[in-house]
Parts: structure tokens; sequence; C-alpha cells
């Protein structure tokens, strides 16, 4: 079991933007659990959607891997020796637990944990493709290519799993669904403060698009075949495939 989230407990002077430091890491798997609501449904729906997607031979990316908790779903549901996973984070303290982590377990299926900036892949025989809640820590001016980019590499068949969290298209409906989010923080032991100064290290750290701003960037990208397959309150799944 990982540690307590408790970053944001006690006030602070200053709240410095959100970074996936080694804090970050000793607390992730509780942060990400007690924040993101279908989190656990989401890491299990994509073991089950690689089942369908995976193709013997292929590559797997898992781009933003942190712990690479969607890594080992995969490797656990697909199991298949020919395959490699690809599990890539910028953040030198994730890849370090991570590597731990996925050292851990003895599946068939192999895993390459490498630390490297998710625009400076070449993505080659991929059959499918999880950005599990990492474009929206990207600068908007990045999204467009790193979706064209993945788009190309694809195979013919192979699957692209984006989980963002969203902005409503409508100011007050956006306002109404951040509430009651903030409220399933609470409802897992987060105070009020611990929100709100949460919420101030993500300003310009998070930047949440629409649905339909997704969609734009999967048509543009080529993608004709796609939609949401999990959504709760503000986090939502889409899948894309070529
Ligand atoms: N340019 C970049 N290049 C590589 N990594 C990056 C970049 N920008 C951000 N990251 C990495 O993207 C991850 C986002 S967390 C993903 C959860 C995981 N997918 C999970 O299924 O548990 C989401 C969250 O905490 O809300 C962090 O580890 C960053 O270091
Ligand atoms: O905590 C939040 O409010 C979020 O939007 C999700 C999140 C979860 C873990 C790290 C950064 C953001």
């Amino acid at each position: 079991m990982s540690k307590k989230d408790n970053i944001y407990a006690n006030q602070l002077e200053q709240v410095e933007s959100f970074s996936f430091d080694q804090k970050v890491v000793e607390v992730f798997p509780d942060m990400i659990k007690r924040s993101v609501p279908g989190y656990t449904a989401i890491i299990d729906g994509i073991g089950q959607l690689a089942k369908k997607y995976v193709q013997p031979t292929s590559n797997v990316y898992d781009l933003g891997c942190s712990l690479g908790a969607a890594t080992l779903s995969i490797r656990q549901a697909v199991n298949k020796e020919s395959c490699t996973v690809l599990a890539i984070d910028n953040s030198s303290a994730m890849i370090e637990r991570c590597r731990l982590i996925q050292s851990g377990y003895n599946f068939d299926m192999p895993v390459d944990v490498i630390e490297a900036d998710i625009n400076d892949i070449e993505f080659e025989n991929a059959s499918f493709v999880v950005l599990n809640f990492t474009l929206q820590f990207l600068p908007r001016g990045q999204r467009q290519q790193l979706i064209n980019k993945i788009y190309q590499g694809l195979n013919t068949g192979g699957a692209l799993v984006l989980s963002e969290k969203l902005t409503m298209g409508s100011e007050q409906l956006d306002a109404n669904i951040i509430d009651v989010h903030h409220d399933f923080k609470k409802l897992n032991g987060y105070s009020d403060m611990e929100i709100a100064q949460k919420r101030a290290a993500l300003e310009n750290v998070l930047i949440p698009d629409t649905r339909e701003q997704h969609y734009q960037r999967f048509k543009e990208a080529g993608f004709t075949q796609f939609d949401t397959w999990f959504q709760h309150y503000n986090f939502a799944s889409f899948i894309a495939v070529k």
C-alpha cells in the first residue's frame, strides 16, 4: 500500500506549481484513486480493451505511465510474450519507481520502462497506445502533433485510449460539475484546504479541453472511428480506432 496523500494538508505560504516529483511518487497511488473518479474502473477497462486491440508481435505504448498502472493491467490481461509494452514518462522519480514495480511481476509480456518526453517518441508497429490522464499536462500547442504521430504509428485496426479531465462547454455546468468533483474528493477524506491548494497548484499545469476539442483532434489526425467508453463526472476516457 502506498502512503496517504497529505501533500496539501497544511497551509502553505505559497503553493508551488504541481510537479511529478519524489514527494508525489510516494503518495501517487493513494492520490490518484482519491482524486480521479473512475480511475480503477478505467485501469481495468484498459486491460479489457487491450485484449481486443493488441496484435501479435506489435508494440504497446503507455505514454505518461507514472507508476505503470495501465501497463500492469495490460500485461496481466494480454500477457503475450511476442508483444512489448513501452512505458514512458519524463519524471525521473516516477520512472525509477515504475521500474521497481514492474520488475516485481513476472508476466510473459515484457516491458521497457523509458525516461523520455513523449513528444520525442517514434511510434513503430503500434497496436495499442494509452494516454491515461497525460495529454492534459502538455501545452495545448503540442497536443495535435502528438495525436497525429500516434495515428501515423498505429497499425490498421490498432487503437488509442485517451483519458482526460474535461471542461464542460457551458460555464454554469462546468462550475457545478467541478463542485461535484470536489464533493467526491471530500467524501474521500480531503479537506477544503487540501482541495483549494491542490486546485491552485494545478492552475496552468493541468489544462482541460472539452470533449468536442478531443473529437476534433481525432478527426484532424485521421481517425474516423472514436467514442467515449467511460465517464464519471468530468473525467472521461475515449477510444479511437485506426
Ligand atoms: N511530456 C511528457 N512526457 C512524458 N511524460 C509526461 C509528459 N508530461 C507529463 N508527463 C507525465 O504524465 C503523467 C501524468 S499522470 C498519469 C497517470 C498514469 N498514466 C496512470 O495510469 O496511472 C496523471 C495524473 O496524475 O493526473 C506524470 O507521471 C507525468 O510525469
Ligand atoms: O486532483 C485533481 O483535482 C485532479 O484533477 C486529478 C489529479 C490527480 C493526480 C495528480 C494531478 C491531478
